[in-house]
């Protein structure tokens, strides 16, 4: 049984008088990879926006229930959510680097928070490149713009850019929703080697994505969690019936 890193207690959340996620709970482990999956505007990318408090720019939202990452209480009104970024990264569905160079990318957030030392951050964009399984790609283009690259390529620098500020969690909101089927193996095979490092959460509409990534896996429908269980089980033997209707294809 994984440590948890994050821990969820009858959340609900609601954008003005709608209720859009009732009374989740959840426990996320240290080192696991978590998938959310469930029909369109179930809630998943809503819940998942909670755990670095990425809802906070939509003023029609409110947050109410038990939300942990560790030690810190998310939305606890004196939380610095500046550091709690920094500890909880996020790459998006689209790959949507700034139009800088790569190398400008990845070194972004680390100058960002005051480092300034040319030979560490050299070190940073490095480490992070080989990370997300790019750096041999683009170590001869560095310094060329980051828009050049193929989309799979720019989807790989955003995770470089969020691993630089070395996070302990790492949110994926659809990763490879935009991607072709290459690169999409390829993004799944660093989720992978990622795991030994980070505690993923990834949203996918992409039920085999889900199954051949994640540890865990958390069914969403209509704002509740219907099942939160080993990825295998809800695969192979889920509990409750619309799981099963789900996962088998009979709806959504
Ligand atoms: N900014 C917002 N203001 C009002 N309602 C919103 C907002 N964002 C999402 N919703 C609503 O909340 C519900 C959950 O949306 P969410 O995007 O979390 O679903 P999802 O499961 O991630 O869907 P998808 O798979 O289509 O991305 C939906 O009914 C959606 O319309």
């Amino acid at each position: 049984m994984a440590k948890t890193k994050i821990l969820a207690e009858n959340v609900n959340l609601y954008y003005g008088d709608f209720q859009a996620l009732k009374n989740i709970a959840i426990t996320i482990g240290e080192r696991d990879v978590t998938a959310l999956i469930g029909p369109s505007g179930c809630g998943k990318s809503t819940f998942l926006r909670c755990l670095n408090r990425m809802n906070d720019i939509i003023p029609s939202c409110r947050v109410e229930g038990k939300l942990m990452f560790e030690e810190t209480d998310i939305y606890h009104p004196d939380t610095d959510v500046v550091a709690l970024r920094k500890r909880v990264g996020m790459v998006f569905q689209a790959p949507n680097p700034f139009p800088k160079t790569v190398y400008e990318n990845v070194a972004y957030a680390p100058k960002l928070h005051g480092l300034k030392d040319k030979r560490k951050l050299d070190e940073i964009v490095e480490t992070s490149l080989r990370q997300s399984a790019l750096w041999d790609e683009v170590k001869d283009r560095l310094h060329k713009p980051a828009l050049g690259l193929s989309g799979g390529q720019q989807q790989r620098l955003c995770i470089a850019r969020a691993l630089a500020i070395q996070p302990e969690v790492l949110l994926m909101d659809e990763p490879t929703s935009a991607l072709d089927p290459i690169s999409t193996l390829k993004i799944e095979e660093l989720i992978r080697e990622l795991k030994q490092h980070y505690t993923i959460v990834i949203v996918t509409h992409n039920m085999q994505q889900a199954a051949r990534v994640s540890d865990k896996t958390a069914f969403f429908l209509v704002g509740d969690l219907v099942e939160f269980d080993d990825t295998e089980v809800i695969f192979t033997n889920p509990k409750d019936q619309r799981t099963e209707d789900y996962i088998t294809g009979r709806f959504g």
